[in-house]
C-alpha cells in the first residue's frame, strides 16, 4: 500500500482521495484554503462540493504542503488548471525526485497554451509526470459507480504504477503513452460541453447536441494530431468517452454552465450559479489560439469564444455554423 497525498479539496480531489483511501492506501489531502481544511475537518464532509458523501476518518487533511509532500509515493494534482503552475511551483522546494506526480485537472495554460503536465514538468523537470483522465464525475465516482480511466505517461513503468493504486473493482485504469492526447481531449472536451449544454438551453434537440459532439471531437482530434498526439487516443476513453459524459451529463459544470448560458444568463451569472470549476470558460480561449497556431479549423470553438467573450446571440452562433460552406466529411 501507497502513502498518497491529494492536492486540491474540491469535488474531484475529495472524490479520487476516498477512492484512494478505500484501496488501503495512506491519503492525505491538502487544501491552500485554510476554512475549507478546518470546515473538512470538522464535518468529514465536503457539503458545498460533493454534498452527501462521508469523507473517512483516517484521511488527514491538512494546510500544510510540506506535510502533505513529505514521504508521499504519490502526488495527486487536483487543483483547477489556473492554479496547476502555482502549486506546482510551491511543491517544488518539498518534492523529492522520486516521488510521481500525477494530473489529474483538464485545462490548458493560458498565457503559454501548454497542457498542464508540461507545466508541472517545466517546474519539476526530475520527476516522473502522469495525467489520469476519462469520463469521470466525482459524483459518481463517490458512489463506487463503475468507471474508467486512462492513466498515461511517457515511462510505462510510472503509467503502470498510477494504473495500481487507482484501479479497484469499480475504477478501472488502462494505460497510455500519450500524454499530450490525453490532455487534449480532457482540457478540450469542456468548450465543446458549453456548446452542448448552450444548445440543450435554447431548446434545441439531439440531434443539435449529436452534431457537436460529433463535429466536435473532429475539432479536438484535428488539433491534438497537429500537435503530436496519435489519432486513436481520440476515439478512446479520455477523447470521446470524456466529450459523451461531460456533454450528457447533469453533473457536468461546463454542461451545466451552457444550459444557463442558452437560456440568456450571462457568463458571470452562470459560473456564480455553477459554484464549482467550469474549466471549458479558461480553456476556450486557448483552445483557439492554438487552432491559429497550429493552422487548424475549429468553427464551434470559434463559435463558443464569440458567445463566451464577443457577446454574440447563441442562436446566431448556432446558425452560422449550419450556413459555413459546403464540405466533404473527412476534410476540413
Ligand atoms: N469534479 C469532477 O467531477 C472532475 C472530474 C475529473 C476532472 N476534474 C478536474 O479536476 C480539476 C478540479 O476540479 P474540481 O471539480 O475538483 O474543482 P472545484 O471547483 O470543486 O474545487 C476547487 C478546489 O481547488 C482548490 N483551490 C482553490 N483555490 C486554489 C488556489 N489558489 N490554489 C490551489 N488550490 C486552490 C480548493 O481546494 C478548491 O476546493 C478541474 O481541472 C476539473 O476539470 C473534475
Ligand atoms: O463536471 P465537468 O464538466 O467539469 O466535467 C468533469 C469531468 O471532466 C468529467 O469527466
Amino acid at each position: 500500500m501507497a502513502a498518497v497525498s491529494v492536492l486540491g479539496a474540491g469535488s474531484w480531489g475529495t472524490a479520487l482521495a476516498i477512492l484512494l483511501n478505500s484501496n488501503g492506501h495512506n491519503v492525505t489531502i491538502w487544501s491552500i484554503i485554510e476554512d475549507e481544511v478546518k470546515e473538512l475537518n470538522e464535518t468529514r464532509e465536503n457539503k458545498s462540493k460533493l454534498p452527501g458523501i462521508h469523507i473517512p476518518q483516517d484521511i488527514t487533511i491538512t494546510n500544510s504542503l510540506e506535510e502533505a509532500i513529505d514521504d508521499k509515493e504519490l502526488l495527486v494534482m487536483a487543483v483547477p488548471s489556473k492554479f496547476v503552475r502555482n502549486t506546482a511551483k510551491m511543491m517544488k522546494q518539498f518534492v523529492r525526485e522520486d516521488q510521481i506526480i500525477v494530473n489529474v485537472a483538464k485545462g490548458l495554460e493560458d498565457t503559454t497554451l501548454y497542457t498542464l503536465a508540461h507545466v508541472i514538468g517545466e517546474e519539476m523537470p526530475n520527476n516522473h509526470i502522469a495525467v489520469l483522465s476519462g469520463p469521470s464525475h466525482a459524483e459518481e465516482v463517490s458512489r463506487n459507480i463503475p468507471t474508467t480511466c486512462v492513466a498515461g505517461s511517457k515511462d510505462h513503468e510510472t503509467a503502470k504504477k498510477v494504473q495500481d493504486i487507482f484501479m479497484n473493482s469499480n475504477f478501472r485504469v488502462y494505460t497510455s503513452s500519450d500524454v499530450t492526447g490525453i490532455e487534449m481531449g480532457g482540457a478540450l472536451k469542456n468548450v465543446i460541453a458549453l456548446a452542448a449544454g448552450i444548445s440543450d438551453g435554447i431548446g434545441y434537440g439531439d440531434n443539435t447536441k449529436a452534431a457537436l459532439m460529433t463535429r466536435g471531437i473532429t475539432e479536438i482530434s484535428r488539433l491534438g494530431i497537429a500537435m503530436g498526439a496519435d489519432e486513436q487516443t481520440f476515439s478512446g476513453l479520455s477523447g470521446i468517452g470524456d466529450l459523451i459524459v461531460t456533454c450528457t451529463s447533469m453533473h457536468s459544470r461546463n454542461r451545466r454552465a451552457g444550459i444557463l448560458i442558452g437560456k440568456g444568463y450571462k457568463l458571470q451569472e452562470a459560473l456564480d450559479e455553477v459554484k464549482m470549476v467550469v474549466e471549458g470558460v479558461y480553456t476556450a480561449k486557448a483552445a483557439l489560439d492554438l487552432s491559429i497556431k497550429y493552422k487548424v479549423e475549429m468553427p464551434i470553438i470559434r463559435q463558443v469564444n464569440e458567445v463566451l467573450f464577443g457577446g454574440k446571440e447563441t442562436k446566431k452562433a448556432v446558425q452560422d455554423l449550419m450556413i459555413r460552406d459546403k464540405k466533404i466529411e473527412y476534410t476540413n
